[in-house]
């Protein structure tokens, strides 16, 4: 479990600044999104305002002429400031009406053209970055930022610049009416407005400290949820174990969630208090200027209803403010991870590499994986020629799928370099390498779609039918199983969804063999394709794999020698070096670990203790061994 107190510095630098860019980044985004919709937002905004200065001047005129002007005049004149005044507060209404219509289709434009922006970053970073705890920080907090955030300052910042016109008018009018007033009302405007906006920028303190113990909140909360780990979950019986850990998180949360509250509050009551006091203070100063003849009852009135809608604009503006110092670091936050597109666009791009290449020279690479400190391979050394057929054999940890990875291009060699006829693997174009890799892991995704879907999804740009597809599955002994479905090849291969069937494991791992082979590439990657293959199957499909892959290269890693003792050349890995290489017989020879890991697998197959034997004739109670 992540340690609760892993709490993250915010980041140096110049806070305003960062702020003003925030708000510039913000304002891009959502123009971006809805330029329409931002320009209709920004003149609702504006007419609103100057409608409210039109409403107040009205009603000092009106309110003038009907307590102080003559019978003759008054008629006169009330009846244009009547038509004025309802003209312009019906115009306020439906400008009202026509912003919060727009504002919801922009925040969801906003909301859908971040979000697509965020999934292109996420594609484009490399595996390497998703072995970093900080990468997917970053990523936890720009996708909860995504939807809203943008538009939530874009909103705050024309709601501030609404309330501050509306500040400014009514201040004005009531500086022509009262300057004594005036002047007062700007005095403890000032530090209310200051002190009320506090509460924005906790906010973000709490959200970054949060965020790693947040992404192990979820991470429990799937496994307590998701169907995958359902079965472990209750055969260990975790459910207990495992809510008392989300808890934990929870109440953790709780607790920093109640300090931020508790500063938010602090810095509301200083807002609300000190807007109700100037409005208190205001009205006693005003009676007694209208006892000391200073005001007439009209000008009193006027300035009463200026004050209250300048308090209630103040509310806002603090409202408003809040918002924006709490949007702007997480949409500054957002803006940081979006910005990492240009060099990850940048690492990708490179030569192409031409399908019928003829060799890959892997020239001593050393990888390390991010927080670790041993290296996973070490100054290793081969050469891979097209139409080889390549298998990497060690115990556990021996570093053979990070080779794959690193031969796949999903890492890159911290030191040396991997070569295709001589172009070094980092200069050439990352989509158009791994479009000439086809890789079957160890832990293949069992997508919950279609049966046709998942063998498809192993070449998308291929438009073919189904009988490309059912060839693939064939290859992979899967066809029968497949259409013998409820729904045959159109079956999803989830009880998660309507009419939906699992497979058994040996199944899924022919979709997934079969995915592989529909994949037309020159490089094949097989890692553990037999691990769950039944006897027949797995002889089955690997006394085809030279016709399967005739012309192309094939990299397969396995711990059943029988699978891999007919390869052209097998690697044999150690920590991270290889120790041994050559066809069966030739490592049977040498009696080495190969010879030493053979015999010991094969003697399990055997009454007695089995002699390395030099020919690979060594006879297997399966009958799975090809010929070597
Ligand atoms: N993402 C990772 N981050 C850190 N270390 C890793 C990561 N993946 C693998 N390792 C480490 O790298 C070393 C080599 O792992 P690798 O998966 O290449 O071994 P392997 O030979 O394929 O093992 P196996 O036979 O168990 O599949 C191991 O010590 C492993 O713990």
């Amino acid at each position: 479990m992540i340690d609760p107190g892993l709490l993250l510095a915010e980041p140096a630098g110049g806070r305003r600044r960062r702020r003003f860019r925030a708000a510039a980044a913000a304002i891009r985004l959502v123009w971006r999104a809805g330029p329409r919709e931002f320009l209709i937002l920004i003149a609702a905004d504006i007419a609103m305002g100057i409608g409210t200065f039109v409403l107040i001047v009205q009603a000092r005129d009106l309110l003038t002429k009907l307590i102080d002007s003559e019978a003759g005049a008054r008629s006169a004149g009330v009846a244009l400031n009547v038509v004025v005044f309802v003209a312009t507060n019906v115009a306020i209404i439906i400008a009202q009406a026509v912003v919060t219509n727009r504002r919801t289709l922009l925040q969801e434009r906003a909301g859908i053209h971040v979000c697509s922006e965020i999934l292109k970053v996420s594609c484009l970073a490399e595996l390497d970055n998703f072995d970093d705890a900080t990468f997917h920080d970053r990523l936890q907090r720009a996708a909860g930022s995504a939807l809203m955030r943008p538009a939530q300052l874009v909103q705050s910042l024309a709601q501030q610049g609404q309330s501050l016109f509306t500040l400014i008018a009514t201040w004005i009018a009531l500086a022509t009416i009262q300057p004594w007033i005036a002047v007062c009302v700007l005095v403890v405007v000032v530090p209310v407005w200051i002190g009320g906006t506090r509460g924005g920028e906790q906010y973000y303190g709490f959200v970054r400290q949060t965020t790693p113990v947040d992404r192990s909140r979820g991470y429990i909360f799937n496994l307590l949820t998701g169907r995958e780990p359902a079965k472990e979950v209750r055969a260990f019986n975790l459910a207990e174990h495992l809510t008392r850990q989300w808890r934990t998180i929870m109440e953790f949360r709780l607790v920093r969630m109640r300090a931020m509250l508790r500063k938010q509050l602090r810095a509301t009551l200083i807002s609300s208090v000190g807007t109700n006091l100037v409005v208190v203070a205001a009205a006693g100063a005003l009676i007694l200027l209208n006892r000391a003849g200073v005001l007439s009852l009209a000008e009193v009135a006027t300035v009463a209803g200026a004050l209250l809608l300048f308090s209630q604009r103040l509310s806002d503006s603090v409202g408003s403010a809040n918002q924006f110092f709490e949007s702007a670091p997480l949409v500054e936050d957002l803006q940081d991870f979006l910005a990492l597109e240009p060099s990850l666009l940048e690492r990708g791009r490179g030569e192409r590499v031409q399908r019928d290449f003829s060799t890959i020279d892997v020239d001593d690479v050393s990888f390390t994986y991010r927080g670790s400190e041993r290296p996973a391979v070490e100054h290793l050394s081969l050469t891979i020629r097209t139409g080889e057929v390549v298998a990497l054999v060690g115990e556990n940890g021996s570093g053979k799928t990070t080779l794959a990875k690193l031969l796949a291009g999903l890492y890159t060699p911290r030191e040396g370099s991997i070569r295709v006829d001589g172009v070094d693997l980092r200069e050439i174009d990352t989509k158009n390498w791994r479009e000439n890799v086809a890789v079957l892991f160890q832990d293949y995704l069992k997508y919950a779609l279609s049966a046709k879907e998942n063998i498809r999804l192993g070449s998308t740009e291929k438009q073919v039918g189904l009988d490309e597809i059912r060839a693939a599955a064939r290859a992979a002994g899967a066809d029968d199983f497949l259409q013998a479905l409820p729904s045959g090849y159109e079956t999803t291969l989830s009880p998660q969804f309507n009419l939906g069937q699992d497979l058994s494991l040996g199944q899924w791992q022919r979709v997934a063999l079969a995915r592989a082979f529909f994949r037309d590439a020159p490089l094949v990657i097989l890692d553990e394709p037999s691990a769950s293959l039944d006897a027949r199957a797995e002889r089955a499909i690997f006394d085809s794999v030279r016709e399967l892959y005739t012309g192309r290269t094939v990299v397969l890693i396995s711990h059943r020698f029988s699978t891999v003792r007919s390869a052209d050349r097998i690697i044999v890995l150690d920590q991270g070096k290889i120790i041994e290489q050559g066809t069966h017989t030739v490592l049977m020879a040498q009696q080495g670990l190969y010879a030493e890991l053979f015999t010991l697998q094969a003697s399990g197959f055997l009454d007695g203790p089995t002699p390395a034997d030099p020919d690979g004739e060594v006879a297997l109670s399966t009958g799975s061994g090809a010929d070597g």
